[in-house]
């Protein structure tokens, strides 16, 4: 077993920095480099770790940068020896593979990896320690990487809370383009009907369409590099959510103009719509539960949310998940908990003897 005591975050971004953090909790020596020294100073600020002064080799050099700048920072890594082992994190993995390959890198320590966690921000400031826990994170080694390296990153991701996943890169990218990357598109696709939408239409947006469309804030130049990494596979997707969206589009116009059959047209996608939400796997990549929900009201003043926390702590229920609703031109809000549905019936009982309004 290896046993990480050094590692370098090149690239401290935010996956970068929450890899740094989650390290640093875990008692491990973590230095930072990044070719914008803005980032490393930020990341260092938040105590990520240390600047990275080429000191002697590191365990491990973890590279947390856009996909296509993979490839060359490791040819660069690799021959300065600044460590034994190399991962990545990017999004993407048969081209920095194909390009590690086609630059002459050392492929024995290089295991390509990709957590499947992430926030629509950008930079270290968004970083999060927490931000892998129980998140599938792939390993994807090539025929050629050395079993120690594959050890050194599973040490990884089981550090920073994730879940371990081998997958080969080609099927990785298959995988990613379906439950990853076309959503982004789709998502974006979206949001960009509301870039004309009526202040009217805004004014009216619930919780809906801030759901579908919380990704499209993410940075459109990582995003750019990321779709034009995963190209063919990701095409093949949107073009099957474009047909299932033009079928939808004339069976709706069929019915305005009168054919009522076509409502049946509808139904068929969204049937098929729920039951493939319904396959999506729960928390910690379980079996997908349904939770119970318990609505209360919450003043928008500071405090107010880890007051609501402790009050579930103090009634014993854990909150599995939370989403918050504001409510526009009044200062309160509702804070939908999802609990187990055993614990639901307590947890409001408790808040209500304390004092919480529940509606
Ligand atoms: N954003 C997500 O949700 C998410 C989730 C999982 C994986 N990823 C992958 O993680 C990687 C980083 O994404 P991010 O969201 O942290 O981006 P980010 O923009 O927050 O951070 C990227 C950092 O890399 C630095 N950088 C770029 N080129 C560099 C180079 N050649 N050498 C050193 N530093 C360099 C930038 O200065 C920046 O600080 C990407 O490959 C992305 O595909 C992103
Ligand atoms: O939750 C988000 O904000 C994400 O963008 C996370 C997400 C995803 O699609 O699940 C996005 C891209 C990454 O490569 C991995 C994770």
């Amino acid at each position: 077993m290896t046993s990480l005591r050094r590692v370098l975050v090149v690239g401290t971004g935010l996956i970068g920095t929450s890899v740094a953090l989650a390290l640093r909790e875990r008692g491990v020596t973590v230095l930072l480099a990044d070719r914008d020294p803005l980032a490393v100073r930020l990341a260092r600020e938040l105590g990520a770790g240390e600047e990275w002064a080429d000191d002697g080799p590191v365990d491990l050099a973890v590279l947390a940068m856009p996909p296509q700048a993979v490839a060359p920072e490791l040819l660069r890594l690799q021959k300065d020896f600044v460590a034994r082992f190399y991962t990545d994190v990017a999004s993407v993995k048969a081209l920095p593979v194909a390009g590690a390959e086609q630059l002459g890198c050392d492929m024995h320590t290089y295991i390509p990896g990709h957590p499947l966690a992430g926030r629509e921000r950008s930079g270290p400031a968004a970083a999060r320690a927490d931000l892998f826990l129980g998140r599938p994170w792939a390993l994807c080694p090539t025929s050629e990487t050395a079993p120690q390296a594959v050890a050194a990153a599973r040490e990884l991701v089981e550090l920073c809370g994730g879940k371990a996943v081998e997958v080969d890169a080609g099927t990785h990218d298959e995988a990613v383009a379906v439950i990853s990357h076309a959503p982004h598109v789709a998502a974006s696709a979206v949001a960009a009907r509301l870039a004309t939408a009526s202040e009217t239409a805004l004014g009216l947006a619930g919780q809906g369409v801030r759901d579908v469309t919380r990704i499209a804030a993410g940075d459109p130049a990582l995003w750019t590099g990321i779709l034009s990494g995963n190209a063919a596979p990701v095409a093949s997707v949107l073009e099957a959510v474009a047909a299932d969206l033009a079928e939808a589009a004339a069976a709706l116009r069929a019915l305005s103009s009168g054919d009522d059959t076509a409502g049946e047209r509808v139904t068929a996608l969204l049937e098929t719509g729920v039951q493939g939400q319904g396959r999506i796997p729960g928390k910690h990549g379980g079996p997908a539960t349904t939770y119970a929900t318990v609505q209360v009201v919450i003043g928008d003043r500071p405090g107010e949310l880890s007051r609501l926390f402790q009050a579930a702590r103090d009634a014993g229920v854990n909150i599995e998940d939370i989403r918050l609703e504001h409510t526009q031109g009044l200062p309160l809000g509702v804070a939908e908990l999802s609990v187990r549905p055993d614990a639901a019936a307590v947890l409001a009982e408790s808040l209500r003897s304390h004092g919480w309004q529940l509606p």
